[in-house]
């Protein structure tokens, strides 16, 4: 686990050896202990280089470890201790990543020496934790405050280039970086001039004064009011700043006492196990697997060089995008001559002059291309006719893909010369931003194109989930019940106001209303008319809040026949100082409206907590997400969580839904979901579904043991 061997007569060349990333579990705490000691008596040894196996550094201390309730094996503090008070000069030879408690490994280190291509960071504000074996408090006495900070505090990779700027490392080398830090270890040995007696001191970091800053108060009271404002509720980024201020205020033993207490207000954390749950929730979707068996291991990816994306709107100009920074060379097809001059010159702001992508208003230009994403309009007689189109215009063996973000793909597939070639490929606006992409398969569509689709997922930096094709695949048939009770809650007495508090208290960014007003009111009105829910399609005579013997809100409809969409048109649930506004007002028009249609309408405004809009909210929406387990349109809670955090901004320490659900406990979701839907029999997504009833029943295993009882349902139903 920690190889050592004496090098070019002098150095200890201690290596760390545990695949993929070197992480410090037990063995491996244990091994560097044993060899650091070692180096440190061995008489032929007068400098030490510590390196990571196979071109790794460390990936930091093993998160797999962290449930356990104490951790085996030497305590990585004291190990760091054990190497910065070495007397034998020890250098960090870091290539591939440093990270978390790799960095502090590597911060223990008298030199570090990095290559061009490492990269180090901090990332542990990501796992709901914080550098906590010494990290907070010798990364600060390095780099100083304000960069320790922002290091910490964002957890971002920091490439070798500015960690050389910052000081974090000595060196950067394009060369061998081990036998690099060797010579330069056995140069250190006979220069490093002695600060304050003793040799090495200075390069000692636990020894050293946090480089001063004027105005501390201020500056830590300001990034405080900072993080405060966007940790939506996420307590470890408060911590990062707790833990930098001790660093910059107490003497080093003292700022580890510190450091040690907060992290054990951390470390068991419901945050931070939802936190860490995302973490491998992010990296599942890789394992992906269809029911017909297929598998991410025995299916093998067709290699894709050149993509068409067709149609510019704004979901094709991020996939476009998208594409061309994963290294493709992209024909970007919009038929709308003005359109595509304005996409053109959209898409070439956006990748800065980079990118191989060109541009035509004719179909044909995708004859060549290895895959296609469709992405027009979201209307199925249109782009029925595009599938039919691209099938007659593509060679043999394109991979033909949509971007609908709710519609059939199988009936696509249906269109074409060959179904098994088609996949969805469900973005998230920005299609270049956003991390989550749903790989929708039909019952048609082969393993290999599926293996495809991820595998160009994964080239676009992506969280590729693969999912089965119904109306809405996974998110969005989730979001509908949520959508629905936010509008409910309306009409029994709540504002637009309170039910968006509730949701940003919780910790998403955007309240369920204000998020319909950024995407515009108009988008599910027209498919509520599709789906003839509203407008010309309904029978006349029907009951205005019934619709298919359901309850039903049409105050979505109504909020549109006034023309009001949201932020593009200045107005919709809430007020915006002009059309294409962002600040969102409270506006008393809509008090107005809303007391009116609950007059008309015979309804008693009531008090609603705060509680009940996230219980009815997010327990309608979980209740969904049992059902989608139950048809086996997503293969695992972590899929539909991964969907969650990465395409509609759920809080990460919450960690998705599903797993939301397991922390509350399943017993009080059913408890609360029976409750709600006998006050409101008439809307079904408030019934408990089978699967949540069974789990409840098998005695609420935990999370990653629930596809046991799913399979056995499945196998029942
Ligand atoms: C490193 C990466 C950037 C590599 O990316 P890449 O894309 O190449 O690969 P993958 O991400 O796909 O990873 C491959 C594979 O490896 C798994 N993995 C990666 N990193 C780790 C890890 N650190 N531990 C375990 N497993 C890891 C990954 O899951 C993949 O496997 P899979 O099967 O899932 O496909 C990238 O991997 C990456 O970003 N990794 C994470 C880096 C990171 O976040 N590091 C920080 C870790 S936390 C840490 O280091 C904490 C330390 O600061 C201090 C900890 C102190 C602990 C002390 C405990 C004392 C407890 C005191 C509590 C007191 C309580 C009381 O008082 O009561």
């Amino acid at each position: 686990m920690a190889q050592y061997r004496v090098v070019s007569g002098s150095v200890a060349l201690i290596t760390i050896q545990n695949p993929p990333v070197n992480a410090l579990r037990a063995a491996v705490r244990e091994g560097l202990f044993n060899t650091i000691k070692r180096a440190s008596s061995d008489p032929q040894v007068r400098s030490v280089v510590l390196s990571g196996h196979n071109g790794t550094f460390c990936g930091g201390a093993d998160i797999k470890e962290f449930g356990n309730v104490s951790l085996p094996g030497p305590h990585l503090v004291e190990i760091f201790q054990l190497m910065e008070d070495l007397v034998k000069p020890v250098v960090a030879a870091i290539e591939g990543f440093a990270l978390g408690g790799g960095l502090e490994l590597a911060l223990a280190c008298h030199y570090r020496i990095g290559h061009s291509k490492a990269k180090v960071g901090f990332p542990e504000v990501n796992l709901g934790l914080f550098p906590g074996a010494g990290g907070s408090q010798r990364l600060p006495r390095l780099v100083g405050v304000p960069a320790a900070l922002d290091i910490i505090i964002t957890g971002r990779h920091v490439a070798a280039g500015e960690a050389l700027k910052l000081g974090l490392l000595d060196r950067v080398i394009d060369q061998n970086t081990v036998d690099a830090a060797v010579t330069f270890s056995k140069i250190q040995k006979c220069t490093s001039p002695p600060i304050s007696g003793k040799p090495l001191d200075n390069h000692r970091l636990g020894n050293r004064p946090c480089p001063p800053l004027e105005n501390m108060d201020a500056f830590f009271e300001e990034a405080m009011k900072r993080v405060h404002s966007r940790a939506r509720g996420a307590v470890a980024p408060i911590t990062c700043v707790q833990a930098v201020r001790g660093a910059a205020t107490l003497p080093f033993h003292k700022g580890m006492e510190l450091e040690k207490m907060l992290l054990g207000t951390l470390f068991n954390s419901a945050q931070a196990q939802a936190s860490q749950y995302c973490f491998f929730a992010e990296r599942a979707g890789a394992r992906w697997s269809m029911p017909s068996g297929a598998r991410w291991d025995t299916c093998k990816a067709k290699p894709i060089s050149t993509a068409a994306v067709i149609g510019l709107g704004t979901m094709g100009r991020g996939i476009t995008v998208a594409l061309a920074r994963a290294g493709l060379s992209v024909v970007a097809v919009e038929t709308q001559e003005h359109q595509l001059a304005e996409a053109q010159r959209a898409v070439s702001r956006m990748l800065k002059g980079g990118g191989r992508v060109s541009y035509s208003p004719d179909l044909q230009a995708a004859a060549e291309v290895d895959l296609v994403v469709e992405a027009v309009f979201e209307d199925m007689a249109i782009k029925e006719k595009i599938f039919k189109q691209l099938s007659e215009v593509c060679k043999p063996g394109t991979l033909l893909t949509t971007n609908t973000s709710t519609l059939d793909i199988d009936r696509l597939a249906s269109c074409t010369r060959d179904p098994q070639l088609v996949v969805g490929m469900h973005f998230f606006a920005p299609a270049h931003i956003m991390r989550l992409l749903e790989v929708v398969y039909g019952p048609r569509s082969s393993p290999e194109a599926v293996a495809t689709a991820m595998q160009l997922g994964k080239r676009m930096g992506k969280v590729s989930v693969a999912v089965g094709n119904c109306t809405g695949f996974v998110g969005n048939r989730m979001l509908k019940p949520y959508l629905e009770q936010a509008n409910f809650l309306l009409e029994e007495g709540a504002t637009p106001e309170l039910v968006d508090a509730a949701l940003e208290e919780f910790g998403f960014p955007m309240g369920v209303f204000k998020m319909s007003d950024l995407s515009g009111l108009d988008v599910g009105w027209r498919v509520r008319k599709e789906e003839g829910l509203t407008g010309p399609g309904v029978t006349a005579g029907q009951p205005m809040r019934i619709r298919h013997g359901r309850r039903y809100s049409p105050l979505g409809d109504l909020m549109c026949e006034e023309g009001r969409y949201g932020q593009k048109t200045g107005s919709g649930w809430y007020l915006y100082d002009k059309p294409g506004g962002r600040v969102a007002r409270s506006d008393p028009w809509l008090r107005n409206f809303l007391e009116q249609y609950r007059a008309r309408h015979g309804l008693v405004a009531r008090r609603i907590s705060q509680q009940e809009v996230l219980e009815r909210c997010l327990y309608a929406l979980i209740n969904e997400g049992f059902r989608v387990l139950e048809d086996g349109i997503a293969a695992s809670p972590q899929n539909i969580d991964a969907i969650y955090v990465f395409g509609y901004s759920w809080p990460k320490h919450r960690g998705g839904p599903m797993f939301y659900a397991s922390q509350v406990g399943l017993a009080r979701v059913l408890e609360g979901l029976n409750h709600y839907h006998q006050a409101h029999p008439d809307v079904p997504h408030l019934e408990p579904c089978s699967l949540l009833r069974r789990l409840v029943a098998s005695g609420s295993p935990p999370i990653n043991k629930w596809s046991e009882v799913v399979k056995g349902h499945r196998s029942q139903l």
